[in-house]
C-alpha cells in the first residue's frame, strides 16, 4: 500500500490517543514509539494506515505551547494559542495562587491572558471577588463579568467577540462555570464532546480530555479538564522574574546583576514590595516557584 501522508490538527488529546482533523475527517492518531509530546492545538503531518486512522510522523514548529510541570514530568497544555481566559466565580471561593500561576505560564508561553468572573447574579459574594480581583486587573489583566446562568445572551454578546480569529483557552478550577460557558459559546458542544469521546474510546472519561471547539465566527476554543495543581517545575529563574507582570518594570534596577529578588540588600523589587506596588502574595509565589524549579529532576 503507497503511504498517504497528509496534514492535520490535534482537535483532543487522551493519554497517548490523539484525534486529528484532516480535510474534512476525523483521524484516530497514534505517535511512533513512545512518544506523547503531542498537544492539542498542534498541526501534524500523518501517515494515513486506514481510511479513520493515523501515525503522528511529525509535529510543525508551535506559535506557542503552554505546559504546567512537576517535579517529573510536563504536562502539554495546548498548542498554538493566542490567548488564555482564566475562569474564575463569585462563588465557589478561588484560588489566587492558580490564578497567579496560570498568569505566570501564559506570559512565560507568550499568550495573552485575561479573566472571567463568572456568576455575577450571586450579588453577596460579588464585591469580595472583586476586590480580590484587583491585584490582577492592576496590573493590566482585562477582566470580564458574566453570568453564564442569569444572564446567557449577555455572557455571549461579551465573550463572543473576544474570541472570534482567535486560538483561546479556557482554564479554572472545578464548579466555576467553565462548562456552562463552553456550552454557550459553542452551541454543539455536548455532541462534539460526544463524538470525539467516542472516537477517541475514552468511554465514561469523557470530562477527562482536552478538546478543540471550532467557533462560528472564526478561530477555536480549546476546553481543558480542570485541576487543582498548576506546577512550573520547568521556568528558569530568568523566565521567572520576567513572567511576572508586575516585577518587570523594576527589573534592571537591584544593586547585584544577578538579583534573585529574595533578600538582598537594595533590591528593587523587594523594595516595590515594602512600598506596596507589588502585592505580597505575588512575591511570596515569586519565592514558591523559584524554590520548586530548583527541583527540577528531568
Ligand atoms: N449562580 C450561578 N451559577 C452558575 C453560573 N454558571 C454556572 N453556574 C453553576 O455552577 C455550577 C458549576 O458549573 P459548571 O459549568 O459545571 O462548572 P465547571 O467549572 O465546568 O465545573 P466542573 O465541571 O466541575 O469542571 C453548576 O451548578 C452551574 O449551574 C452562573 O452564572 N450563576
Ligand atoms: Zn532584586
Amino acid at each position: 500500500m503507497s503511504k498517504t501522508i497528509r496534514l492535520g490538527t490535534i482537535i483532543a488529546a487522551h493519554g497517548r490517543h490523539y484525534l486529528a482533523e484532516s480535510e474534512g475527517a476525523r483521524l484516530q492518531c497514534v505517535t511512533r514509539g513512545k512518544k506523547t509530546n503531542v498537544a492539542v492545538g498542534d498541526s501534524v503531518r500523518l501517515t494515513l494506515t486506514s481510511p479513520n486512522q493515523a501515525v503522528i510522523d511529525a509535529i510543525e514548529e508551535r506559535k506557542t505551547l503552554l505546559y504546567r510541570s512537576d517535579q517529573y514530568k510536563s504536562k502539554l497544555l495546548a498548542a498554538n494559542l493566542t490567548q488564555l481566559f482564566i475562569v474564575v466565580a463569585t462563588e465557589p471561593s478561588f484560588s489566587d495562587d492558580l490564578v497567579s500561576r496560570s498568569l505566570v505560564a501564559a506570559e512565560a508561553a507568550g499568550i495573552t491572558a485575561h479573566l472571567i468572573l463568572n456568576k455575577t447574579d450571586v450579588t453577596e459574594s460579588l464585591p469580595r471577588a472583586r476586590e480580590r480581583l484587583q491585584v490582577y486587573t492592576a496590573m493590566g489583566y482585562p477582566l470580564h463579568e458574566v453570568s453564564a446562568r442569569a444572564e446567557p445572551e449577555a455572557t455571549v454578546a461579551k465573550l463572543a467577540p473576544l474570541l472570534a480569529g482567535q486560538s483561546s483557552i479556557l482554564i479554572g478550577q472545578s464548579g466555576m462555570g467553565k462548562s456552562s460557558l463552553i456550552n454557550l459559546l459553542v452551541p454543539d458542544a455536548d455532541i462534539a464532546t460526544r463524538e470525539i469521546s467516542e472516537a477517541l474510546d475514552t468511554g465514561k472519561h469523557t470530562t477527562t480530555f482536552t478538546r478543540l471547539y471550532h467557533l462560528a465566527d472564526g478561530g477555536c476554543v480549546i476546553d481543558s479538564p480542570g485541576f487543582q495543581e498548576f506546577g512550573l517545575y520547568h521556568l528558569s529563574e530568568g523566565m521567572l522574574e520576567r513572567a511576572f507582570r508586575d516585577f518587570v518594570p523594576h527589573l534592571g534596577h537591584c544593586k547585584f546583576y544577578n538579583c534573585r529578588h529574595l533578600s538582598e540588600p537594595q533590591c528593587s523589587v523587594l523594595a516595590a514590595v515594602e512600598e506596596g506596588k507589588i502585592a505580597r502574595m505575588r512575591h511570596t509565589l515569586y519565592g514558591q516557584l523559584l524554590h520548586e524549579s530548583a527541583q527540577t529532576l528531568y
